[in-house]
């Protein structure tokens, strides 16, 4: 990651090393310039973040095992009308070609004063804050002369007993003692552009909303004071610095869960960054660093391309770990786990056998609390926290630190969920709990990754080897069958009786993750029958359109979509898949358009020709001819500039019927079909798309095609006079356009004038809607005098603020024909 454009042995170290004692005030006027000096031994700091942000987890440093991974900037979409934005829906969903385009690396260049870091868990926002960190103690970015890391965790701290000097210098990441404590904090606010403050540790965007939330003025006034010895809670502290009451100046960066709403955050946030995770290359790379031993690496690398699943999980840098983990174990490809559950639990028995851990924690259970209440309390809770006011032993409590929760989040869930199949989750709460659930609680419930990756967790062990659940608690043979007999059965009888045409997407898809677990855990190969009937029953089950629209599918979604989808075909059905925003990466699309009982599909245009290239350069005729034929646009929903870009080339396509200038040949057959969807297009929506003047244009050559088209909506895109005259000779040739939408654009009586002129040739058009725009009383009268030229013309809607209502009501009585608004 490109953190700064600067070089490495930065200014900041150069000039730290000539000034290793505090200075009275960093800025100093000299000749007229000012000279930033730094404060104080930056060195000496720089030198303790470098050993403190080193360690990864046990036997992993970032020098030696760190990924380069690759960030990507999203846009944020602000439509100012929604008061509850959900950050999934406000961000812009890119394809994958147009994720490609915007991995550029994080620019830490001191414009952007908020940025937003995000990715689910394990996906490796602490690692790569730890490696910015490091780049920092490392000089590489020298337009920041502290760096503070701070701990979202602590906000479970209730007592008041910080002042912000305390804070950054004591709890933070910042040096361990400070010589002169109170001269760097007077450095650190004179400062504040050259500090930049991280959060990490929250678990979602819903912790920071809270922290944005107004505080009693008396306090606001008090934090502004800054009064010394004057001591907050942290939450009073956090919740000053992000809402730039402290330290006003400084770079914020923020990582967290994506999930969650996030209103008052994505009105300050400068710029939104996204983690992706490994792509495959980076996989090789990790386990080429992972294992040393260059034979291990070899057969490590060999068996981990022949597990598909565990393969494709690797995607995410944490399972990875883990997958290596187990690699390391493994004495045959057969030993390998095929799914989430399989690994997670084979990295928590070993782990616990390493440890002799097996031993204590069976006596804990007996003897303690059990760990399984703890579970569910948890699970219902929505915290991975322990719960509060519990009495765990210590002997517990560093087991949990030893089988890795404060490392990973799920695999400290799954400790605790391979005890709830014991008596103390009755029948009752084990149903409760089982996903698919309705009700405002479950409604947000739902929405949690936790809850969700602890019932996938449930299903997979419910159909685990017995013999390997038992390893795990000390129930006799008979009681545990029974346990798990019955559960399994309430389970079965809740998957079974769902309404899948009820289900949202992502709904679904977790249904295509349950009983892929419910399968392919058991370790011993013997594949249930049970749980394989639960594969066929949602196979057969599932609706003929089955949409994943705007759920992200990453490569071990796409497996298990994939394994529900292709037992469809032996069960004789087909399916036709909405891909549209599911940012999925080409090789996940590639396997699904390849399934021969997909009908039809839809997916981000710029990924499907990019397919298209790609299968043609590799020769694969067949497929491509059966991805052209079975892609389908209609009914196309464009909401960026970049959608109609696509769309021009898709009909530069079907016009030049070759896919690019580069093809040798040309594709008749294959532009067949291709070329009917496009023409067939009759409602063409951009809403609220920013298309403006310049998108105007390019969207005109798109037009040109769609002869088909009967609705167009181009409401709120700042498209102005120049646009608008640029669109108008294609509208003019639309023949059966009969509703234009131009509402809340910035068109002027210069643009209503020329509209006025192509008005008469809109043979088909019957509604217009110009409304919200520039127009005043001239082009109000320009429009409703061309109208008597409009056979057809219904309903016009024009009205805005700079029209007077008598110019209204006299156009009324001029035509009474038409509905005016
Ligand atoms: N770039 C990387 N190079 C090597 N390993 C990585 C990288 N990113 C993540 N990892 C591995 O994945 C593990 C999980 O990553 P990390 O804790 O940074 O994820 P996270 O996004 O902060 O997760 P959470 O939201 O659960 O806190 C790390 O402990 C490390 O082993």
């Amino acid at each position: 990651v490109q953190m700064s454009s600067s070089p490495p042995g930065s200014l900041s170290d150069t000039a730290s090393k000539a000034m290793s004692s505090p200075v009275a005030s960093p800025v100093t006027p000299s000749n007229g310039v000012y000279h930033y000096q730094p404060p104080f031994n930056i060195l000496e700091a720089k030198s303790h973040m470098n050993q403190t942000c080193q360690a990864m987890e046990e036997g992993l440093s970032l020098t030696s095992h760190y990924v380069d991974v690759k960030v990507s900037q999203r846009e944020i979409l602000c439509s100012g009308k929604n008061t509850n934005k959900s950050l999934d829906k406000e961000m812009v969903l890119i394809g994958n070609m147009d994720q490609r385009k915007s991995l550029m690396g994080c620019s830490l260049n001191g414009n952007k004063c908020y940025i937003l870091l995000l990715g689910n868990t394990g996906m490796g926002k602490t690692t790569l804050i730890r490696k910015l960190c490091l780049d920092w103690s490392r000089g590489c970015i020298p337009q920041f002369d502290f760096v503070f890391l701070l701990d979202g965790k602590a906000l479970t701290l209730k007592e008041p007993n910080h002042s912000l000097q305390t804070l950054l210098l004591n709890s933070s990441s910042f040096a361990p003692s400070c010589m002169d404590p109170e001269a760097v904090y007077t450095q650190i606010l004179a400062a504040s552009k050259r500090v930049l403050i991280i959060f990490d540790g929250f678990d979602e965007v819903r912790d920071y909303e809270t922290l944005l939330q107004t505080q009693e003025k008396d306090l606001m006034t008090s934090l502004q004071k800054d009064t010394n010895g004057q001591i907050y809670t942290i939450r009073q502290l956090y919740s000053a610095i992000l809402q730039r009451v402290l330290l006003p100046g400084c770079t914020l960066l923020l990582s967290t869960r994506p999930r969650g709403t996030a209103n008052q955050l994505l009105r300050r946030t400068d710029s939104l960054v996204e983690m992706y995770g490994f792509n495959p290359k980076d996989v090789e790379t990790y386990l080429s660093r992972y294992f040393t031993d260059p034979a291990l690496r070899e057969s490590a690398l060999d068996y981990l391309k022949k597990s598909s699943f565990l393969h494709l999980l690797c995607w995410n840098p944490g399972l990875c770990r883990l997958a290596c983990l187990v690699l390391e174990q493994a004495k045959s490809l057969a030993e390998l786990p095929r799914t989430l559950t399989g690994l997670c639990h084979q990295v928590l028995c070993q782990k616990l056998e390493r440890d002799n851990g097996i031993t204590h924690l069976k006596t804990e259970v007996q003897t303690e609390i059990s760990l399984s209440s703890l579970a569910w309390e948890g699970v219902k809770a929505n915290s991975s926290i322990l719960p509060a006011g519990r009495t765990i032993s210590d002997k517990l409590r560093a087991l949990g630190h030893r089988t890795g929760f404060n490392v990973l989040h799920f695999l400290f869930l799954f400790v605790f969920l391979s005890f709830s199949f014991t008596r103390t989750v009755t029948d009752r709460i084990f149903q409760q709990n089982l996903p698919f659930q309705s009700g405002p609680k479950w409604r947000r419930r739902s929405h949690r990754e936790e809850l969700e990756l602890a019932q996938r967790f449930t299903v997979g062990l419910l159909f685990n080897n017995r013999t390997e659940l038992q390893r795990l608690h000390s129930y006799t043979d008979t009681a545990s069958r029974d346990i798990v007999n019955s559960k399994q059965a309430l389970l079965r009888t809740h998957l079974e009786s769902l309404s899948h045409d009820d289900l949202s997407p992502a709904q679904v898809l977790e249904a295509c993750h349950h009983v892929y677990e419910a399968s392919f855990t058991c370790s011993d190969g013997n594949v249930d029958i049970a749980s394989t009937t639960l594969v066929a029953h949602l196979a057969v089950n599932l609706p003929e359109v089955v949409t994943f629209h705007g759920v992200p599918l990453n490569p071990s979604d796409v497996f298990t979509v994939q394994n529900v989808l292709d037992r469809g075909r032996s069960e004789g059905r087909s399916f036709s898949l909405d891909l549209e925003d599911s940012v999925l990466q080409l090789s996940g699309l590639r396997a699904l358009v390849a399934l021969n009982n997909i009908n039809t599909y839809r997916a981000s245009i710029a990924d499907v020709i990019t397919l298209w290239e790609e299968l043609e350069q590799s020769g694969e005729e067949e497929l491509l001819q059966g991805s052209v034929s079975k892609f389908k646009i209609h009914p196309l929903r464009a909401t960026q500039v970049c959608h109609i870009e696509h769309l021009a080339k898709l009909v530069n396509i079907h016009m030049q019927k070759k896919l690019s200038d580069s093809s040798l040949s040309l594709h008749q057959s294959l532009c067949i079909p291709m070329h009917l969807l496009i023409v067939s297009l009759s409602y063409f929506s951009l809403e609220n798309s920013k298309v403006g003047d310049k998108g105007a244009e390019k969207l005109a050559d798109v037009l040109v095609s769609l002869c088909n088209l009967e609705i167009l909506n181009l409401s709120q895109n700042c498209i102005g006079d120049q646009g608008v005259t640029k669109l108008l000779p294609t509208l003019r040739d639309l023949p059966k356009l009969h509703c234009l939408s131009l509402y809340s654009n910035v068109i002027s009586d210069k643009g209503a004038e020329s509209l006025a002129v192509i008005l008469p040739h809109m043979r088909s058009l019957i509604e217009l809607d110009v409304k919200y725009n520039k127009l005043t009383d001239v082009g109000a009268q320009s429009l409703g005098a061309s109208l008597r030229n409009c056979k057809k013309m219904k309903t016009l809607r024009m009205w805005n603020q700079c029209i007077p209502y008598g110019v209204f009501e006299w156009l009324q009585q001029q035509d009474n024909r038409i509905e005016w608004h």
